[in-house]
């Protein structure tokens, strides 16, 4: 009989940024973590399993990248302290392989020499093998290896089969039970290092290919300071443009399917409380956010393609002198391009930036980038209000807006950041490092793509259902009096606390249905479309449930009270979620608190003169 090893060693992933640790990981351990082409992508540790051929299990460790083992950022502080024992949660690796990119072995070389010095069993894996090997750079393992004294493997993260020898070396590897003690450090100088290296590269390394040749091209233009601001410009109007473009068919079909299903229960359920739930809260709510799946599966598409590209950090150079001007650094920029995407990725990511101070202003402003979920808010109001007309033959009318309320966002977050930046603060250069450009990698793309669709279907399939259920409840009981002149809701718990809340809203022009819908909106602020699909279905009298949101907020709102809560939106008070890892990241409830407050009072602010400007002008 076969003994199956009981002890499962920990592995961790070390190495510098960008040089494919966590694809190599994802293919170790099947996780789907996020891979893309610019250094800082993962900001906290992540642990996987696989079983190896013998049977036996290993836990593998995914690390933020770092240069040195010698930290200076609150991302490169993690793997610092996870590799030398001294984290709080996590025990001291069994072994280290250190992830070097075979394109850049100089920096590469670095790490894996001070790694060396914690004594822990060690492999190297040489990745990115296929890049090395078109530019021809030829690099003798076995010499590395003796020169090394540790194992080296040639890996290529992103092909199939392009761990096996990393697994091979990996089994290989005499692991003790016992662990190490905590290593303590001896710092080589900076300029012994150097010479290592520099003798290791020569004596192993044969480099006569000039570096990318492409990537110095593209960077011509890219990096010029007008034709590269004159292409980023394009670049982000073209992905406005194809949101409402783009996704014009796909979500006909959503919206007629979910139509289609809303009259199918109505015309065969008998009447009733269950088909009013069904039909008015769930299909009526959930259903309308559904809807915008194609607007956001397009949006991701453009951010991912520009993530694995490269583009990220040229536009970070690009645009650095702009945020400096307010105060940012220019470190900041991913983090707040993530946060388009979603302001809790963007927050934690500001981890990468150095400066304290830097970082909290960073913070601050992340949920002032327009988040994906609050697309269908814009979408929805832009469609009914927006007509969709061409400007100068080619351009959506649409499309410009919902450029210009994601340009407000940007500019606020200035602004902001402008507030509160230190008076005597001495700029420093940008150090970002440049990646090679790189073809976006199809099947990242595709996981990607999924990845987002199951986070939409699955938040509105369970909290936006689940919100829109109790919504339901809560918007139809207790029923209308004998005498009603109102809908039932106008007299229901919801309705209520609708109209006391009109109270607040009424002079930036909101009605009470709106009132309602802002309340569970603070749970994710999708949901407010969700809410307000189940609220105007349960507003409407007689039968004529057949119409869907859009025209039914088309006919009862007025044009200054849609401008007035799109602009509500370009500030409103983030989302729960957002405030706890806020929370988390600064360490205090001091600062989520001043986030509400002042988003609170931005929204209201630019919400009343939007308000009170449209009411001027249009009467
Ligand atoms: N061609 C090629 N590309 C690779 C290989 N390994 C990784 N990549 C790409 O390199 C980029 C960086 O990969 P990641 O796995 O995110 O790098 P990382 O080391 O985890 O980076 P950080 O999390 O920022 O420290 C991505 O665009 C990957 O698709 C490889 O072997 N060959
Ligand atoms: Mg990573």
């Amino acid at each position: 009989m076969n003994t199956v090893p009981s002890f499962s060693p920990l592995v961790a992933l070390v190495g510098n940024p960008n040089c494919g640790k966590t694809a190599l990981f994802n293919r170790l351990t099947g996780a789907r973590q996020k891979v893309a082409n610019f250094a800082g992508v993962t900001v906290e540790r992540k642990i996987g399993r696989y079983v190896s051929g013998s049977g036996r299990t290993w836990q593998i460790l995914d690390l933020p990248g770092t240069y040195s083992i010698n930290a200076s950022t609150p991302d490169e502080q993690i793997t610092q302290a996870v590799i030398t024992g001294q984290h709080q949660s996590e025990a001291m690796p069994d072994a280290l392989v250190c992830v070097v990119d075979a394109t850049n072995l100089r920096r590469g070389l670095r790490i894996a020499l001070e790694l060396k010095q914690l004594n822990l069993p060690m492999v190297l894996a040489v990745n990115m093998m296929d890049v090395a090997d078109k530019r021809k750079i030829q690099i003798d393992l076995n010499a590395l290896s003796a020169a090394l004294a540790m194992p080296v493997v040639e890996t290529v993260a992103v092909r199939a089969q392009g761990e096996a020898s990393l697994l091979a070396a990996l089994e290989k590897l005499p692991l003790r039970l016992e662990k190490n003690p905590p290593a303590t450090l001896e710092p080589t100088s900076a300029l012994e290092l150097q010479k290592q290296v520099n003798q290791l590269l020569k004596d192993c390394v044969n480099n006569s290919a000039p570096a990318s040749v492409w990537t110095e091209k593209i960077d011509r233009i890219i990096l010029h300071p007008i034709l590269g601001t004159a292409l980023f410009l394009f670049l982000m109007f073209l992905v406005f443009q194809a949101v409402f473009s783009w996704a014009e068919w796909p979500m006909e079909i959503i919206k007629a399917s979910v139509e289609g299903l809303g009259d199918l229960l109505h015309e065969n359920m008998s009447e009733g409380v269950l088909r009013d739930l069904l039909t008015q809260g769930i299909i009526g709510g959930s259903g309308a956010v559904l809807v915008f799946l194609p607007q956001i599966v397009i949006l991701f598409f453009f951010i991912l393609v520009l993530e694995d590209s490269g583009y990220l950090p040229r536009a970070a150079f690009l645009l650095d002198r702009l945020m400096g001007s307010v105060g940012l650094s220019g470190r900041a920029f991913i983090p707040l391009l993530s946060s388009f995407a979603c302001a809790i990725p963007g927050i934690m990511s500001t981890r990468t930036i150095q400066n304290p101070r830097d970082r909290l202003i960073t913070i601050m402003i992340a949920p002032l980038m327009t988040c994906s979920a609050r697309l269908p808010v814009y979408a929805l109001i832009i469609a009914a209000f927006i007509p969709n007309k061409p400007i100068l033959g080619i351009l959506s009318l649409q499309g410009l807006v919902l450029f210009i309320l994601y340009l407000a966002g940007i500019l606020s977050a200035m602004l902001v950041a402008w507030v509160m930046k230190p008076r005597n603060k001495s700029t420093h250069a940008l150090m970002l490092e440049l990646p090679d450009y790189r073809w976006p990698n199809l099947r990242n793309l595709g996981l990607g793509l999924w990845e987002r669709i199951r986070i939409f279907t699955t938040r509105v399939g369970t909290i936006i259902l689940a919100l829109m259920v109790l919504l339901w409840f809560l918007s139809s009981f207790p029923g209308a009096p004998d005498n009603a002149t109102h809908p039932a809701i106008y007299y229901s718990i919801a309705g209520m606390l609708g109209r006391g809340l009109e109270v607040i809203f009424a002079p930036i022009g909101f009605n009470w249905q709106i009132c309602i819908a802002l309340v569970p909106g603070m749970a994710a602020r999708e949901v407010a479309v969700a809410a307000l699909g189940t609220v105007y279905a349960l507003s409407q009298h007689g039968d004529n449930l057949a119409q869907t949101l859009q025209p039914l907020i088309a006919q009862s709102w007025s044009l200054p009270t849609a401008l007035s809560l799109l602009a509500w939106f370009v500030f409103a008070p983030q989302c729960i979620a957002t405030l706890s890892v806020v929370k988390r990241e600064t360490n205090s409830w001091r600062y989520p608190l001043i986030m509400v407050s002042y988003l609170f009072g931005l929204a209201y602010l630019a919400s009343f003169l939007t308000y009170r400007i449209a009411l001027f002008f249009l009467g």
